[in-house]
């Protein structure tokens, strides 16, 4: 069976297409600034070259298209016709309190991704274009989402709610949510294959870093924290989001710089995190550079980035008492030993010890950075979000009765 696994943003739609019968990935790729005239196709079939175009692509549902055609593109397709493909999977941002796991695209699973607008203004709204374009371009296709909420559902109430009064929990559905659940739950099952431990027997503290980042307190393998909550600007400090900050900060900073609730909501989102502080990039790679270049600023930026993320570390050691294994994931945590080195050699009270040679070795296979004697593990996993959703949708193809 031949799945279309979608990422869809609100201007981007990446993808990847899977031949189930090995999972092997026939291409992937994306599309990028949707809405312009100089939008970006980027297409790489397996064991080809990159194809990149630029041309207009103004939304979503021609994005679609364009994937369509070059997957059966005389030259770079790896299709004969759009027909083999049997099903599309799409990641979902927020699935609220609704959906503990993935299921089949019905009426009211997409009366639930609307109702969920307001909680993931910035998610929520692009995935549901997403899985409109597919219908219009490939009408009788069966669809299957997958939500970053679900794999948080099972923490338990007093890690999800918010001390604030009940009333806005009970009306509006106020709490912790946790988002990039497919990837903690992913990385969890890994570190325990890596392990040769069962994954019910581990206390475990994975850490997505990418553009958003949290961390999830995995016991037992079930979440019972995670550091996102109501929306994904909770928690850790990321490229352009704060992450924690005093609520009272908001009102203040209204008051004082005349700001509007979408310029606050905007500045929190899009204009703070690495970006604000360093006043140079979003990205863990140019901040890096300029850093070990001198830059004062981008050395702070690091050095908060490192003292947020260690001290949740530390707060789920505590969530869960104790902790075996810390687990580094996505573009930062695969790929920034000096992120990594400063997190592990500044949490040697906890029993972790760095490997430095294992921790600068370049790799992008699962290993551990930490000795053998580590009485905490340190594993460096590639996420995979897109496998997860493959596997997910190719399951609920085989047993159709998920339609809701
Ligand atoms: N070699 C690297 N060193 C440090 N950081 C890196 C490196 N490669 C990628 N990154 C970081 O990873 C981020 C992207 O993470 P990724 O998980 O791919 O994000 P997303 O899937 O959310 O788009 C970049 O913004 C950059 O900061
Ligand atoms: C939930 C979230 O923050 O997703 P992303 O990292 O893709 O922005
Ligand atoms: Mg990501």
């Amino acid at each position: 069976m031949n799945i279309l696994v979608i990422n869809a943003g609100s201007s981007s739609l990446k993808f990847q297409l899977y031949d189930m019968t090995d999972e092997s990935v026939l291409a992937k790729g994306k599309v990028e600034r949707i809405g312009m005239e100089s939008a970006i196709l980027s297409y790489e079939p397996a064991g080809k070259p990159e194809v990149r175009e630029v041309r207009e692509i103004l939304e979503h549902t021609t994005a679609i298209r364009k994937v369509l055609d070059i997957l059966v593109h005389k030259e770079f397709g790896v299709l004969k016709s759009a027909s083999e493909i049997q099903a599309v999977g799409h990641r979902v941002v927020h699935g609220g309190e609704s959906f503990s796991s993935s299921v089949l695209i019905g009426d009211e699973v997409k009366r639930e991704i609307r109702r969920l607008f307001d909680l993931a203004p910035l998610h929520n709204p692009a995935h549901m274009l997403g899985i409109q374009a597919v219908e219009a371009n490939m009408p009788d296709i069966p669809q299957a989402v997958v939500f970053d909420t679900a794999f948080h559902q099972t923490m338990p109430p007093f890690a999800y709610l918010y001390p604030i009064p009940m009333v806005l929990y009970k009306k509006h559905k106020i709490r912790r949510y946790g988002f990039h659940g497919t990837s903690h739950a992913y990385v969890s099952e890994r570190a325990a294959a890596f392990l040769g431990k069962p994954l019910k027997e581990l206390k475990l503290v994975t850490c997505h870093i990418g553009n958003g980042a949290s961390c999830a307190a995995v016991m037992e393998g079930r979440s019972v924290d995670t550091s996102m909550g109501l929306t994904p600007l909770e928690g850790l400090m990321m490229g352009t989001r704060s992450g924690d900050i005093d609520p009272a900060i908001v009102p203040f900073a209204m008051s004082k710089e005349d700001l509007t609730l979408a310029e606050v909501n905007s500045m929190l989102n899009k204009h703070s995190g690495l970006l604000a502080i360093s006043g140079l990039s979003s990205d863990m790679r140019e901040i890096t550079e300029a850093r070990e270049a001198g830059d004062r600023n981008a050395a702070l930026a690091f050095d908060m980035y490192e003292y947020r993320l260690r001290k949740f570390i530390g707060s789920y050691a505590a969530a869960m008492n104790g902790i075996d294994a810390i687990v580094f994931t996505a573009g930062v945590g695969e790929n920034s030993a000096a992120l990594r080195a400063a997190v592990c050699r500044n949490l040697s009270f906890l029993g972790v010890k760095l490997d430095d040679a294992a921790n600068e070795a370049r790799s992008s296979e699962e290993r551990a950075i930490t000795t053998p004697d580590s009485p905490v593990a340190s594993l460096v996993i590639p996420t995979n979000e897109e496998l997860v959703i493959a596997r997910d949708t190719h399951q609920l193809i085989l047993n159709r009765d998920h339609v809701v």
